[in-house]
């Protein structure tokens, strides 16, 4: 500004005939160019601040205090049977729901971390909020990008592990909202890196990345060791990076990073934006569902896996992580870097899931079959999980058809409209 010799006064131009600027300093120049930096002050900030969905306002989370930490503290003890005191971000998540209760049942102290933002119907994030209360589970409403908020609760708790299910989710969605992939799932997740690689002692972190990283692979069942530089979404090109900038955190500071490649998780307490979710609540109500095929009708494929076979396999993941090397910021020796394939290993048609819920719902669907569209979705997927088996004692139990019949149990009962709510 100075340099262009404005005026202090605004409105009062006195022309400086010795600038060079000066034949263009005319007032309503002036106006339109205050306007303009206004304008681009304000794109700043709305970009800077811009919440996890683009629906919602910024939003400001309070905590703090004696109460809020002796709430944590409280939450945070570890009980008879337990050993571990774990953070889990995106604890009112459908997964990080299921694996909180599981480790409180087990002994485990647990803090719950949440931003309960609108990406899905906020109510049932508080619905399962109030389940982890139940079960003593403190649930914090806090964003993982609030670096002060997660320094806080280290400072608080000596946390020996970290369960990372925060992210956005959704493949289809990142075209919509790819601001959101970026300030969650990697923004977020380096903030969490930068924290816990600075914590005295640095927790061991488990995380949950996608099968999505298989991207446009052709060879099944997806190993571990195939190559993963295909995504063909931008929610499946964050989790990719995450894998890389865990490598870079466990090199440079000697974190122990566990990261788990979750196949189509489903269950009681599911994410209403997947298909097997609003496929149900449109098959009752009579709406149409689209069911997407591949060239020459071929059908599309999921490796569908069940939330308790999920959350098993995450509990193994904790229960085998080795603890972080480092101290003090600094890596003292090399530490432990996993990723393990967590499905189902038998993919489903999603005109098989479709018929499985007709049968469930005893409704019939009014279907259209309609070529898949260009949306970040791959045909298939299918896992190999010999490595999950051996190293995490992981084996998955529940096939498509017992899993949703639990879910459309669940579900029947949730939306029924009385005041009954399911419980654990
Ligand atoms: O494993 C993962 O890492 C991911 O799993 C999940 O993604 P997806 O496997 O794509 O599940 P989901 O949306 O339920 O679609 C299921 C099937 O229905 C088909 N589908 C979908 C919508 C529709 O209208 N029609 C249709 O046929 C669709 O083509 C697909 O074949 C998680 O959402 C994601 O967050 C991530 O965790």
């Amino acid at each position: 500004m100075s340099q262009l010799n404005l005026p202090s006064t605004p409105g009062k131009l006195k022309p400086d005939k010795f600038s060079p600027y000066s034949h263009r300093l005319r007032p309503h120049r002036i106006t339109l160019f205050s306007t303009l930096l206004l304008a681009l002050v304000l794109l700043f900030f709305y970009i800077s601040y811009s919440p996890s969905s683009s629906s919602s306002p910024p939003r400001r989370f309070l905590w703090g205090g004696p109460g809020w930490e002796s709430q944590v503290r409280s939450s945070a003890k570890v009980r008879s049977g337990g050993r571990f005191t774990v953070l889990v971000t995106g604890a009112a998540g459908f997964v990080g729901t299921h694996v909180s209760l599981a480790l409180k049942r087990r002994g485990d102290g647990v803090i719950g971390l949440d931003n309960f933002n609108d990406y899905y119907d906020a109510k049932l994030k508080r619905d399962r909020r109030s389940q982890l209360d139940k079960s003593g589970i403190f649930v914090i409403e806090g964003d993982i990008n609030d670096r002060e908020l997660l320094e806080k609760l280290f400072d608080v708790v000596p946390f020996t592990h970290v369960m990372h299910l925060a992210a956005q989710a959704g493949v289809r969605y990142a075209m919509k909202n790819p601001s959101s992939y970026v300030h969650s799932n990697i923004a977020g997740f380096v903030n969490l890196l930068e924290v816990c690689k600075s914590a005295n002692p640095q927790p061991a972190i488990v995380w949950a990345s996608s099968s999505s990283v298989y991207g446009l692979n052709t060879k099944v069942p997806f190993s571990e060791k195939d190559r993963t530089d295909r995504p063909a979404s931008l929610y499946a090109a964050t989790k990719k990076a995450g894998e890389e900038i865990a490598h870079t955190y466990n090199h440079i500071y000697g974190l122990s990073i566990t990261g788990l490649r979750f196949f189509t998780v489903y269950g009681p307490w599911g994410r209403p934006d997947m298909a097997y979710f609003f496929f149900t609540k449109h098959i009752l109500s009579g709406k149409q569902i689209e069911i997407f095929e591949g060239p020459n009708h071929r059908s599309v494929a999921r490796d569908f896996t069940y939330i308790d076979d999920i959350v098993k396999g995450c509990l193994g993941a904790l229960d085998t992580a080795k603890k972080s090397t480092g101290s003090g910021g600094k890596k003292r020796g090399p530490a432990q870097l996993r990723v393990f394939n967590l499905g189902n290993t038998s993919p489903v048609p999603v005109t098989r899931l479709v018929s499985i819920l007709e049968k469930l719902l005893k409704v019939k669907a009014n279907k259209k079959l309609m070529p898949m569209p260009s949306n970040g979705d791959v045909m298939f997927t299918h896992a190999n999980i010999s490595s999950a088996q051996r190293e995490l004692g992981y084996k998955p139990t529940t096939d498509l058809e017992t899993g949703l019949k639990k879910f459309v149990h669940w579900y029947l009962k949730y939306y029924s409209g009385s005041k009954k709510r399911s419980s654990w």
